[in-house]
């Protein structure tokens, strides 16, 4: 079991982090979400001991990771971290940079390793090329290899695919996560994406302002986010004030609906006039306004007309499961 309690940290005297205080099953893939400066990269390196806090402690089982004012080189041997500016050795090929961080009493089988690492991340063809001549993206799954060469028991990852384009993002996380997880690694990912998290992490811990203000398992997070800030985290929501959709309604509420979730009609609910209406791919996202000047984000399959008017409803397992205190109407 990793245990993480942090009283307080701060770089100076500005706090950065406060009351911090979770635990991580071994195995278990735990996702850090917050908006910039939330202090998720400050977390992880807390965690894997570059930075010292004073007022807190980190456990991994019966062992304590000790940190920089303890430890000559940073870092405790069971934990990798994969750091957004990852460190390589730009003057060497791609197989030496993950065969450095392999096991010197275990060169039998490195050539072995290397070639499943290089499979991993799909960069065999670049086995034998300098890692200057590398892209920023290429760069970063060569990290992602050194981090793995040897094992840890537990991974933190710092926006892992932060430097990859979409398309290799895609069919990387799909390989990595459960590579990880079939191993039994403990997977910490400190993540802007909810493509990273959704799927693949079982539990999320939120941050905002340094503060740990939701932390269970993703689905129930993002099916009932306590607050606006959780659930824009996981992407576009509606908080939507509960006078517009029940007008009879005495509540000074609002309700946070995910622009997928309402339902048409053509002549009840909240009737909105369409301001644009984007192509997604798969779907439009709409603009919309409703008569009180709420703007309203809402999915179709099919293009909206500018002006169009249209009436949006939402279910009552919705609105009971979602009902926020405050009428603030956001999007
Ligand atoms: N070395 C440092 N010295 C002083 N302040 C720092 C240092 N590193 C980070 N900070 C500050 O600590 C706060 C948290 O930063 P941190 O990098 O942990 O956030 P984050 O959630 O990881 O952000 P991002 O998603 O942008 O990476 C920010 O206000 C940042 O400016």
């Amino acid at each position: 079991m990793l245990k993480v309690q942090i009283d307080s940290f701060g770089y100076q005297e500005k706090p950065i982090l406060k009351d911090i205080l979770f635990e991580v099953v071994p195995g278990e893939h735990l996702a850090l979400m917050g908006e910039s400066g939330s202090g998720k990269s400050t977390l992880l390196k807390i965690i894997y001991g570059l930075l010292h806090v004073e007022d807190g402690s980190i456990f991994w089982g019966e062992q304590e990771a000790l940190g920089p004012n303890f430890n000559l080189v940073p870092g405790e041997p069971y934990m990798k971290y994969l750091a957004q500016d990852f460190d390589l050795m730009p003057f060497i090929t791609v197989e030496e940079n993950i065969g450095q961080f392999l096991s010197v009493f275990e060169r039998e089988t490195h050539q072995e390793r290397i070639q499943e690492l290089l499979e991993l991340i799909e960069l065999e063809d670049f086995a034998k090329t300098k890692v200057k001549n590398l892209s920023g993206g290429q760069q970063q799954r060569v990290a992602l290899a050194r981090v793995l060469a040897q094992e840890p028991e537990i991974l933190l990852l710092d926006e892992p695919f932060g430097h990859i384009d979409n398309f290799k993002r895609n069919t990387l996380r799909r390989k990595l996560f459960p590579y990880l997880k079939k191993k039994g690694i403990t997977v910490l990912t400190a993540s802007h994406d909810p493509s990273d998290v959704l799927p693949f992490a079982e539990r999320t811990l939120i941050l905002d302002k340094g503060e740990l203000v939701a932390l269970n398992t993703t689905r129930y997070l993002y099916k009932n986010p306590p607050n606006h800030y959780t659930a824009s985290l996981f992407g576009h929501v509606n908080q939507v004030p509960m006078k517009l959709l029940k007008s009879y309604s005495e509540i000074d509420r609002s309700v946070l609906v995910y622009p997928h979730e309402f339902k048409f009609s053509d002549a009840s609910g909240l009737r909105v006039e369409v301001t644009n209406s984007l192509f997604m791919g798969s779907f439009y996202l709409n603009e919309s306004e409703a008569e009180d000047g709420t703007k309203i984000l809402f999915k179709t399959d099919t293009e909206q007309e500018r002006g169009d008017t249209i009436f949006l409803n939402v279910s009552l397992k919705t609105i009971n499961k979602r009902l926020q205190v405050g009428q603030k109407a956001n999007t």
